[in-house]
This record gives C-alpha cells, sequence and structure tokens, in this order.
C-alpha cells in the first residue's frame, strides 16, 4: 500500500467507502479513486471487482455519493473500484473551457495528438495501470480472475470500449446512458478529433458500435440501460440503437432496457442499479 495515501474512509453497509490519492505514472498527476470495501472483505475468500467509470462532469465522487450501489455491492460481496474522469493539475491549454472536453471529459482513450497526448491517456490508466495497481495494493481481497466494468454516459462509452478492445480483460459488462456510437455524436465527434485528430480511421478504434463488429474474444453480453426520457438520447448524442444493431449484425448478446421517463440523471442510475449488480453477479460468481 506504499504507494496510496488514504484521503477518506466512510463505514456503508457493514464495509468501508475509501477514497485514496496516488502518483499516476500514465497521466503524469495525482490521482483520487474510490473503493467500496464489503463486508466480505473482512473473511479469506477473494471477491470479485468491478470498476465504475463516471461521466462529464464527474469526479470519482460522484457515483459513491448518489448512487446508493454499496447495499448491492454488499449483499453481493463484490469490491467496486471508481476512478476519476481526467487528469487533475495538470495545466493543458484550453482544458477548462468546455465541460465536455478536457478536465472532467477524458473520454477514456489514449490521446494522440499534442498538446494533449502527454497527459490525456485515460485508456491506459484505466486499463493497465489501476488496473494492475488494485490488484496488487488488496492482493489479500481481490479476485484476479473476477472483474466487471460498467458506467454512465461518457463512462459508459468507456466501460464498453475497454471491454471491447480488451478482450478477456474484463468478464462482465453494463452501461447506463453509455455514449455507443460516439463517432456519431457530437459530444464524440469533439472528442476524437480533440484527442486523436482528425483522421477518422482511428476514432473507430474508440467506438463501441465500431468496435463490436470485429470482437473476437470471449464470449460476452452487454447490458445497456438507457432512459427514454434522457434529453441526450433525444438528441442523439448517446445512440444505443445503432450498437444494437451492430450487436445483432455479428451475434454478440445484447440487451438494451429502455426505461419510461426516465432522464439522464443519478435518479435512473440509482433505480436500476441493483439490476446491474445482480447482472455482474451472476457471471462473476459462475
Ligand atoms: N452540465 C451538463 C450536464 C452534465 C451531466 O449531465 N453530466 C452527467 C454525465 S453526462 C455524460 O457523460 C453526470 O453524470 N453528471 C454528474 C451528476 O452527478 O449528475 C448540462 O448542463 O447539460
Amino acid at each position: 500500500m506504499e504507494k496510496l495515501q488514504l484521503v477518506s474512509s466512510n463505514k456503508s453497509f457493514g464495509g468501508y467507502q475509501k477514497v485514496y490519492s496516488h502518483e499516476s505514472s500514465e497521466l503524469k498527476c495525482k490521482m483520487n479513486f474510490s473503493i467500496y470495501l464489503p463486508p466480505q472483505a473482512e473473511g479469506d475468500v477473494k471477491l470479485p471487482v468491478i470498476f465504475y467509470l463516471s461521466g462529464l462532469t464527474c469526479t470519482e465522487q460522484n457515483f459513491i455519493t448518489k448512487s446508493g450501489f454499496q447495499r448491492y455491492a454488499a449483499e453481493h460481496g463484490i469490491i467496486v473500484v471508481g476512478p476519476d474522469t481526467s487528469p487533475r493539475g495538470v495545466k493543458v491549454p484550453g482544458d477548462d473551457e468546455s465541460w465536455d472536453f478536457g478536465v472532467s471529459a477524458g473520454f477514456y482513450v489514449d490521446a494522440t495528438k499534442d498538446p494533449w497526448s502527454t497527459n490525456y491517456r485515460m485508456g491506459s490508466y484505466v486499463n493497465s495501470e489501476l488496473y494492475e495497481l488494485i490488484q496488487t495494493a488488496f492482493s489479500n481481497v481481490v479476485d484476479p480472475d473476477k472483474i466487471g466494468i460498467m458506467g454512465h454516459s461518457m463512462g459508459g462509452h468507456g466501460a464498453l470500449v475497454s471491454t471491447l478492445r480488451n478482450p478477456g480483460l474484463y468478464k462482465s459488462v453494463s452501461a447506463f446512458a453509455p455514449i455507443c456510437n460516439p463517432i456519431q455524436g457530437p459530444w464524440g465527434q469533439k472528442a476524437l478529433s480533440g484527442y486523436l485528430g482528425e483522421d477518422k480511421s482511428k476514432w473507430a478504434d474508440w467506438d463501441a458500435t465500431e468496435l463490436v463488429k470485429k470482437y473476437n474474444g470471449p464470449p460476452l453480453t452487454l447490458l445497456l440501460d438507457q432512459g427514454a426520457g434522457d434529453k441526450f438520447y433525444i438528441e442523439k448524442q448517446l445512440l444505443p440503437e445503432n450498437l444494437v444493431e451492430a450487436c445483432r449484425s455479428v451475434g454478440v448478446p445484447v440487451i438494451l432496457n429502455l426505461r419510461e421517463d426516465y432522464d439522464h440523471s443519478y435518479y435512473h442510475i440509482s433505480t436500476f442499479i441493483g439490476e446491474h449488480f445482480d447482472f455482474h453477479a451472476k457471471i462473476l460468481k459462475s
């Protein structure tokens, strides 16, 4: 644990909701992440882990304070890890000019375009650095063969592309209101052109709808949860139907739950987060 500094620890549903900070080599800055250790972490059995990736404007705090997930993580005995959404405390020109690019909007990609490429490497941060750090620092409680991922909006995109780009790394995946086809929507186009440049052939490597057409890994079922009253869904930022169609074209099982009247907020997430934990637990504990 010598690389980690404890920021906070709160007892919740018999376990502990903690936040740690550490120096990230990928992002070249100090980063916070959350980890929920359920009551079962006190025992001898190693536990599954779910990574949760948050959306635009979030830190590691939104999910842990608003979703109520701890009740379900405690019931199932699942550790839950939540990274921040971008590098912090590094000054890149233009990084705070808009809420959907730069700070709090790392999009879980590895930027290749200057000046972003030095720090904006959230893809490798989540799927390599933090993934390994959790297994090392919490080796006494983590089962390395039972790791899943979920996320919301930009983080739902992150969960999907992390799974599809790294076959087998995550055994289960689900997403709330994910940006499913970023190359076709305004948020995605802004982020992918800004971080990767104008060559659109490179964007497809970070687009779940494109990636699933080439997926060649262990069997996978995608669980998508979408509020039908979500303004970003109505404005066609999210495009879950495009991902469903791509999945069906290549025979990848997908479940899309369209929830009447639910919006893009944590009210949607907190309502259905228990169902997502049931879905992940069934896969991770089989
Ligand atoms: N500022 C925006 C709304 C921002 C917003 O809705 N952010 C979502 C994620 S959106 C996609 O990634 C979020 O999770 N917010 C944090 C929260 O706690 O709700 C606007 O004005 O429309």
